[in-house]
């Protein structure tokens, strides 16, 4: 039983960018956040990030047993490292995802860790969501509403995740709760790092494009990003979610050209979803905060800008840690899992109902 009042919550991240595992503490009670805690960062290999890329799109398997152990351990070691914790929230790795055939697929079993870690851990967020017909995604938005109360936000404001996928939420802060109308609405926009690290990785072997050098260097080609912005997800009233690699016919688009043209019309490409998912909100956020590695990309923050003219900050501005905002969105959707308490809504992810998923498993003697 987790004691009541304000717990102290370790959660993991391992994102569709296949970086590594991000994890970091919050102090909460489910509902308000008490403030912050260590972090931690755990890189996947050159060697890991190709298993891990080789399986992508695979369904629960018992021949996926070895990269499971791989996520499991990476978890485990970058987990170890932290003391006094009351629970863990374990995200798994995302391979598969496709909420309207009513799956979605996080490899990795929260029972192992909890073993390991004789800690009580919540993981497999996102099933129950899209078995009741949400998409399972996105689920940080819960996180992101408390997120605005705690930095003291009056006025409507946007956080905005640039990691292998784009996703956002727009939250009005003067609603009472996050179950109000009106309170949050989120969803995927679009691709966001993955393209542009699949692209440094068949042309230099290099997982990113360290500060947009190559995307800066080059010119977006404005009739690739115009086709692309015509595919049917954009014009979609939200909710709605992608898998990482949806846009498969972006990447064969920008094939032909150098890479670094390659790269910065991959930017253009993010930076322009973004601004179109802006027209689904209903008002103009007065902020776009951004966390995930995408913010510190120069040529994804100077795109944005101009594509949105919207004051596009990091969420740094506001005091908060956007390397670990999604580690801590898992530590406090654990909570409230174990709280008993919603993770997702019809505005988030779709569902017809507050859903709250997730699996507790305890640890065995
Ligand atoms: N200095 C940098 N310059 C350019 N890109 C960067 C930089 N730092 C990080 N990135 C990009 O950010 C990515 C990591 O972002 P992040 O950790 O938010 O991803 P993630 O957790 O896998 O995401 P998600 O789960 O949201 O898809 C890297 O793979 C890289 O593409
Ligand atoms: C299925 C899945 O893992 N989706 C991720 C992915 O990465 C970004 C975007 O697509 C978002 O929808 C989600 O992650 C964040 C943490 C979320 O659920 O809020």
């Amino acid at each position: 039983m987790l004691k009541p009042g304000i717990v102290t919550a370790l959660g993991a991240m391992s994102g569709t960018s296949l970086d590594g595992v991000d994890a970091a503490v919050i102090q909460t009670d489910g509902v308000t956040i008490a403030g912050f805690g260590p972090s931690a960062y755990r890189p996947y290999s050159v060697e890991e990030q190709a298993a891990l890329k080789a399986v992508l799109g695979r369904w629960p398997d018992p021949e996926l047993e070895d990269v499971a152990e791989l996520i499991e351990t990476a978890h485990a070691q970058v987990l170890a490292g932290f003391n006094a914790v009351d629970l863990v929230g374990f995200h798994g790795q995302t391979l598969a995802h496709d909420p309207d055939s009513g799956r979605t697929h996080q490899l990795g079993d929260g029972q192992v860790l909890a073993d390991v870690l004789e800690c009580p851990v919540v993981w497999d967020f996102r099933s129950a969501d899209v078995q009741m017909g949400g998409q399972g995604a996105p689920l940080a938005p819960f996180f992101h509403f408390a997120l605005a109360k705690y930095i003291k936000a009056d006025a409507p404001v946007a956080f905005l995740n640039l990691g292998g996928v784009g996703n956002i939420t727009y939250v009005d802060p003067r609603r009472p709760k996050v179950e109000a109308d009106g309170a949050i609405l989120a969803f995927d926009t679009g691709p966001a790092n993955a393209p542009i690290n699949d692209l440094m990785m068949d042309w230099f072997g290099y997982d990113h494009d360290a500060d947009g050098a190559t995307a800066l260097a080059g010119t977006a080609d404005q009739g690739i990003v115009d086709q692309f912005l015509n595919h049917s997800y954009f014009a979609r009233i939200p909710p709605k979610s992608l898998d990482r690699d949806a846009f498969a016919g972006l990447a064969e688009a920008v094939d032909g050209l150098g890479p670094e043209d390659a790269a910065a019309t991959l930017v253009a490409a993010c930076a322009q979803s973004v601004a179109r998912a802006l027209e689904h909100c209903p008002t103009r956020p007065e902020r776009l905060l951004v966390a995930g590695g995408g913010r510190k990309n120069p040529a994804i923050m100077q795109a944005l800008y101009y594509a949105t003219q919207c004051r596009v900050v990091p969420v740094e501005d506001v005091g908060l840690d956007g390397d670990m905002l999604e580690a801590q969105a898992f530590a406090y959707l654990a909570v409230r899992v174990a709280r008993g308490l919603p993770t997702s809504s019809p505005s988030t992810t779709g569902v017809s109902a507050h859903v709250g998923g997730g699996t507790l498993s305890q640890p065995r003697a």
